[in-house]
């Protein structure tokens, strides 16, 4: 990790390049086999979701749509408010549509309860997640999450799209930061 080492903000890799690539094309598999012979709308949540959903879609042997919307939940800091805004909504009407969400991470799972609500309020055919990454605080929410890449502990992660303060979203790996990144 030399190259993106961010100048020794990085603290330990949790999931390499090649895990999250192996992760990924399983993933497409099982979506392509569960979504045989369906349409398909993939929703990205910016930005996180950004590396994630270029991946997941290029690995999938299935035709798709993709659309995009921006919510706000976090800010700059590292605790979610609770209080989900809509800042870019979908531009596609997605009544009879089947709605695979996609995300980097699902935390405290408040954000994409939210939106899963908001979303199945507009009589979607169908809505599924996909996310790269589940934290053990998203047990505590009542959410059906399909696909998942990983199962992490309760710590802040970065990279692969998840940023700290809008930085090191493109790292290619997904890792904890040292102490005094925080600390300033
Ligand atoms: O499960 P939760 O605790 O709600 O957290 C998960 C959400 O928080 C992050 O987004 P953020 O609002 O930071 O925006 P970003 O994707 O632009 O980084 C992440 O990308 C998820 O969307
Ligand atoms: O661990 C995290 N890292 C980055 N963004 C996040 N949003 C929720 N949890 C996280
Ligand atoms: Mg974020």
């Amino acid at each position: 990790m030399d190259a993106k080492d961010m100048g020794g903000d990085l603290e330990k890799v949790l999931v390499t390049e090649e895990q999250i690539t192996a992760r990924i094309g399983e993933l497409a598999a099982e979506i392509d086999a569960d979504y045989a012979g369906k349409d398909l709308l993939l929703v990205g949540v910016l930005k996180g979701a950004v590396m994630v959903m270029a991946d997941l879609a290029r690995g999938l042997g299935h035709a798709c749509e993709m659309d995009w919307m921006a919510v706000s939940s976090y800010g700059a800091g590292t605790t979610s408010s609770g209080v989900v805004r809509i800042l870019k909504d979908l531009d596609s009407d997605i009544k009879d549509r089947n709605v695979l969400v996609v995300e980097d991470v699902i935390d405290s799972g408040l954000t994409l309860s939210w939106l899963v609500g908001n979303l199945k309020s507009r009589g979607p055919a169908s809505v599924e997640i996909c996310t790269m990454v589940r934290k053990p605080l998203a047990f505590s929410v009542d959410l059906e999450v399909k696909y998942i890449g990983f199962d992490l502990p309760n710590e802040f992660i970065v990279g692969y799209g998840l940023d700290y303060a809008e930085k090191y979203r493109n790292l290619p790996f997904i890792g904890t930061l040292a102490p005094h990144v925080y600390q300033g």
